[in-house]
């Protein structure tokens, strides 16, 4: 990587802003997958044995410039505490007088957690006084939130125009990693795309298409595609407005010659909860009042068989409601086949799809497991990141 590191600066008595995503999976105020902050452990250990003092900063869901209660990062700083054997302080805000009397008290080797950057409104918009404010805090700027580079946000972007700018071990090894799968894709490559963020995923959908000989759609993005097929979709995920955009994707499939895969079948809920009652029907008789949360075994037989022939595998979101157990079995399959095969590099991106392997205890069996989502596509679609644009040059 072209990028300056953590390991190129001194930081020797040096107070280290470090943008990490522990944007962890959480239910009922507990973490339920802490893949991510054992990620960004190697970092802040490396801060912390060079006698930096380590202010991490993350986001944590989506508040949209508010407090949000439940999204305090408290349990990560509870968490974090044990993983490093090490007392976390917890800021209650990301920046001002508060946060900087607290750093203030700070020695070398102490880790500070600031809250949320996201009940801001000034960090999505990238504004340049929160930018500013997070700067001065600190001497440093480290960016190791691999899984937010694909945002230009004020603490992931903004703040690196203010200080000496460097990228974090992992945030350098994943760009390692996928960029080494990507130079030259062993062939065929494959790329699965699921999970719920319609809006986010669709448009790297058309890029995809410029690289990969298959691409399998599941979960609740296939439903937009279902629909643009002519079928109807219930109650189902839906974005009306991106079923036009849909057809043109499978139109440009075929014209490119990418063999585009949906699923046949789904296991379909009447209501969106772990005691609804479910059955499985073929994908052009959904029911009116049901909604799909699962793909169907046919479709599962259907995805294995193409996965087992593939060389490369890129895999971003499960392919149904996976956390409840009635709706895991075709992100379960997905998982299985991957795992099963062993000529080919597996590389899942997202923090769900990287908790859903986890679950399933099956991560030691995925060649790369990305701890970005989003971010690993946009990358592997060839698009600058901003979060390692802004970064020092070597
Ligand atoms: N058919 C579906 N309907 C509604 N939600 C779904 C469906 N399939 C998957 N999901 C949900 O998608 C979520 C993950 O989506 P997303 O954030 O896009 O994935 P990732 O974090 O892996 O990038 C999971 O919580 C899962 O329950
Ligand atoms: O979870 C994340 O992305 P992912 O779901 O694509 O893996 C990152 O923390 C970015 O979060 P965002 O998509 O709310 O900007």
């Amino acid at each position: 990587m072209n990028k300056k590191s953590v390991k190129d600066v001194d930081l020797k008595g040096k107070r280290v802003f470090c943008r990490v995503d522990f944007n962890v999976p959480m239910k009922d105020g507990k973490i339920t997958d802490e893949t991510r902050i054992r990620a960004a452990l190697p970092t802040i250990q490396y801060i912390m044995d060079q006698g930096g003092k380590v202010i991490l900063a993350s986001h944590l869901g989506r508040p949209k410039g508010a407090v949000v209660e439940e999204m305090r990062l408290t349990p990560v700083a509870t968490r974090l505490s044990e993983l490093l054997g090490k007392e976390v302080k917890k800021a209650d805000e990301a920046y001002g007088d508060s946060v900087k009397a607290l750093v203030d008290t700070m020695n070398e080797g102490d880790v500070l957690l600031l809250e949320n950057v996201r009940f801001y409104p000034g960090e999505e918009k990238n504004d340049s006084e929160l930018a500013k404010s997070f700067a001065e805090l600190a001497d440093v700027y480290v960016n190791d939130a691999f899984g937010a580079a694909h945002r230009a946000h004020a603490s992931t972007e903004g703040i690196a125009h203010h200080l000496p700018a460097v990228s974090g071990l992992l945030m350098e090894k994943e760009l390692d990693v996928l960029g080494k799968a990507l130079s030259n894709p062993e062939r065929p490559f494959t790329a699965i795309i699921g999970g719920a963020k319609v809006k986010d995923k669709i448009g790297v959908i058309d890029n995809l298409l410029e690289k990969v000989d298959n691409l399998i759609i599941g979960g609740g993005l296939a439903y937009t595609f279902v629909k643009a097929q002519g079928h109807e979709v219930g109650k189902s995920l839906l974005e009306e407005d991106k079923i036009e955009l849909a057809k043109t994707f499978m139109q440009k499939a075929e014209e490119k010659g990418v063999k585009f895969y949906m699923p046949v079948d789904a296991i379909v809920a009447d209501d969106f909860s772990e005691t609804a009652n479910t059955k499985e029907v073929a994908i052009e008789e959904i029911p009116s009042d049901w909604e799909a949360l699962d793909i169907g075994p046919k479709t599962a037989e259907l995805y294995r068989g193409v996965i087992k022939e593939s060389k490369l595998v890129i895999w971003n979101g499960p392919m149904g409601v996976f956390e409840m157990e009635k709706f895991a079995g075709g992100t379960k399959a997905v998982a299985e086949a991957l795992a099963e095969s062993a000529d080919t590099y597996s590389v899942i991106g997202g923090g769900d799809s990287a908790a859903a392997v986890e679950k399933f205890n099956l991560a030691d069996k995925m060649s790369h497991i990305s701890t970005g989502g989003g971010a690993s596509l946009e990358f592997m679609e060839g698009k600058a990141l901003p979060g390692v644009v802004a970064l020092n040059d070597k």
